[in-house]
C-alpha cells in the first residue's frame, strides 16, 4: 500500500480571517471544522483540492464558499451545486443552511471518488444532503428536483456554464456563479448564445473575482 501524504498544517489565522469575512454560528463553525478535518484526512489519498491552497483553504474555499450566503433568500429552499468536487460551495452551504426547515441540498459530482467523500462528510454531519454520482448533462435530463438557486464554482466557462444551467433555472430561480478575472470576456463570448439577465457582486475573497447572480436566460436566436 502507498504510504499516506504529509500534509501542510490548517494555518489558525487563516481560519479566524475566514470567519471575520464570512461570520456563521457556533453550530455552523463546529459543522465547518469537522468537514474541513475530513477534506484534508482525503487528501492524504486522493486529490480533493489543489495542494498548494491547502494551508489557506478557510480562505481559499470555505469563505469563498461562504460568501454566496447573503445572496441566498430566506425563502430558498432547494439547491443544486453543480460539479462540487471536495464540497464547494455546495456542502458547505449546506453546514450553514443545515437547520433551515425543509433545505435540501443536490450536489452533482462526476467523478466516483469524489462523490463517495461528499456522501461520507453529508452522513458524519447529518446534512441535509443528496449526492448525485453523474455527470450534469445525465442528472439535467432527468431533472429530479427544481431549484430555487443553482451554484457553480471553477466548473467551466460561462458559455459552457450557461448550457448547465438553463435547465435547471426558473422564474423565480437564480444561479449563482463563482467566476474570476476573465468573467467579463466570458460574458462577451456567452451573449452570442444567450440573452442574459445577470448581475455582477464583486468577491470579498478575491479582488477579480465576481459572483455571476443569472437570474434570467434565454437563447439568442
Ligand atoms: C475544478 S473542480 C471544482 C470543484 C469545486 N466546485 C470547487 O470549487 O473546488 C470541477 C469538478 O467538477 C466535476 N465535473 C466537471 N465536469 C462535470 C460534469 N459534466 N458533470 C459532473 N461533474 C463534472 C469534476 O469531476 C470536478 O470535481
Amino acid at each position: 500500500m502507498k504510504p499516506a501524504k504529509t500534509l501542510p498544517a490548517i494555518d489558525l489565522a487563516d481560519r479566524a480571517a475566514a470567519l471575520a469575512l464570512t461570520p456563521v454560528s457556533r453550530e455552523t463553525a463546529a459543522r465547518l471544522d469537522r468537514f474541513v478535518e475530513m477534506l484534508i484526512a482525503r487528501q492524504a489519498i486522493m486529490n480533493l483540492m489543489a495542494p498548494s491552497t491547502i494551508p489557506t483553504l478557510w480562505t481559499r474555499h470555505v469563505a469563498d464558499s461562504l460568501q454566496l450566503l447573503p445572496l441566498i433568500g430566506p425563502e430558498a429552499r432547494t439547491f443544486v451545486d453543480l460539479g462540487s468536487g471536495g464540497g464547494f460551495p455546495g456542502l458547505v452551504l449546506a453546514c450553514a443552511l443545515a437547520d433551515r426547515e425543509g433545505a435540501a441540498f443536490h450536489l452533482v459530482e462526476a467523478t466516483q471518488k469524489k462523490a463517495a467523500f461528499l456522501r461520507d462528510v453529508a452522513a458524519d454531519l447529518g446534512l441535509p444532503v443528496t449526492v448525485h454520482a453523474e455527470r450534469i448533462e445525465d442528472f439535467n435530463r432527468k431533472k429530479p428536483v427544481v431549484p430555487d438557486i443553482t451554484t457553480a464554482r471553477a466548473l467551466a466557462p460561462l458559455p459552457v456554464l450557461l448550457g448547465y444551467v438553463y435547465p435547471l433555472l426558473t422564474k423565480t430561480g437564480c444561479a449563482l456563479l463563482a467566476k474570476g478575472q476573465d468573467v467579463e470576456a466570458e460574458l462577451t463570448q456567452a451573449s452570442r448564445s444567450w440573452k442574459i439577465t445577470a448581475d455582477l457582486v464583486p468577491s470579498v475573497t478575491s479582488p477579480d473575482g465576481r459572483i455571476v447572480v443569472v437570474r434570467g436566460l434565454e437563447r439568442a436566436r
